[in-house]
């Protein structure tokens, strides 16, 4: 969606490094923005974006290989039937994934799945990829759009060729790069690392062997704590959620499930903090990542 950061631009580098050419899309897409949410000040930073992209490349043996073209569609080629943030009177072609949508990111955004979905469905048709390259800081997203290319049987690209890059951190603190990250105030800034910390104490209890419920307590104490600061600068945090979840499935841990009773399928945990007016989303794969990525 633009506003490029490290973070994109890793996912360009892996493309650059395993195909020979390379196309981006840079669309802020409406369907995905729930009516209350902020399509209309999400961070449009185009000019800065394409010299960005311009800079990157990779040599593959005598080959330099740079980004060979860049998708900028307007909301009309991608919604010829128009497009409302306010799915009720909304017309046209729109594509669901049941069952990888309604938990985590779907339960507090209902209509976001349905939305990235339905752009990234648009977005496979014209440009017909043969490898795609998603993010594992959109974890959800990425597993369940692995999940329509299987169930579409689509041919650009096939599920195995979704790929998950690892997320970017600012190395200082671990923060998950994010476009939205820049309506963060210093203060809050100081604050966001937050989210990383209460997951990796997550982690940490469960590779203990303390169950899921356990797992979220620590979480939560890491949260609360922080919350105790961030008051004290006038900052209000609020937590949207903590979960753990099965990486194949998608399901939702039991509260007594644990590492031994689970086994070796990677466990995500996952969760989505407000700082200010900021909702920031992170996670950890615990287990063997390259069975996801
Ligand atoms: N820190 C990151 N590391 C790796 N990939 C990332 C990172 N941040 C975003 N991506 C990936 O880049 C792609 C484009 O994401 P998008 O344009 O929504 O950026 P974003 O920074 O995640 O924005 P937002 O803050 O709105 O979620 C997605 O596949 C996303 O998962
Ligand atoms: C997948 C996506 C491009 C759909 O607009 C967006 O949600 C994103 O950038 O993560
Ligand atoms: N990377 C997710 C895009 C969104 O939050 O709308």
């Amino acid at each position: 969606m633009g506003a490029l950061h490290d973070g994109h631009l890793s996912l360009v580098q892996k493309s650059l490094a395993e195909n020979d050419l390379t196309v981006l899309s840079i669309f802020v897409n409406p369907a995905q923005f729930a009516p209350h949410e902020d399509l209309t000040t999400y961070p449009r930073t185009l000019p800065r974006d394409l010299e960005l992209l311009t800079a990157q490349q990779v040599t593959v043996g005598e080959a330099v290989r740079k980004a060979s073209a860049v998708f900028l569609p307007q909301v009309q080629d991608m919604y010829p039937s128009g497009i409302s943030q306010d799915i009720s009177v909304q017309k046209g072609t729109f594509v669901e994934v049941k069952g990888y949508g309604h938990q985590m990111e779907g339960a507090s955004r209902p209509t976001f799945f349905r939305g990235v979905a339905t752009v990234v469905t648009k977005l496979f048709n014209a440009v017909q990829p043969t490898n795609a390259y998603f993010g594992q800081k959109d974890i959800q997203q990425a597993l369940l759009l692995r999940r329509l290319c299987k169930d579409l049987l689509f041919p650009h690209p096939e599920p195995d060729h979704v790929h998950i890059v690892p997320t970017s951190r600012d190395p200082t603190d671990d923060l998950a790069l994010s476009s939205r990250n820049v309506y963060l105030s210093p203060q809050e800034r100081k604050l966001a690392p937050a989210l990383i910390n209460a997951l990796q104490d997550a982690e940490s209890a469960w590779l203990n062997g303390q169950s899921k419920d356990q797992c979220i307590l620590r979480a939560l104490a890491v949260i609360d704590e922080v919350k105790k600061q961030a008051f004290v600068h006038g900052v209000d945090m609020r937590l949207d959620y903590i979960e753990m979840n099965d990486s194949e499935t998608f399901d939702v841990l039991d509260a007594s499930s644990n590492n031994q009773l689970i086994g070796d399928i990677p466990v995500i945990v996952s969760g989505a903090l407000w700082v200010g007016k900021t909702r920031l989303i992170d996670n950890i794969v615990i287990g063997d990542l390259s069975r996801i990525i």
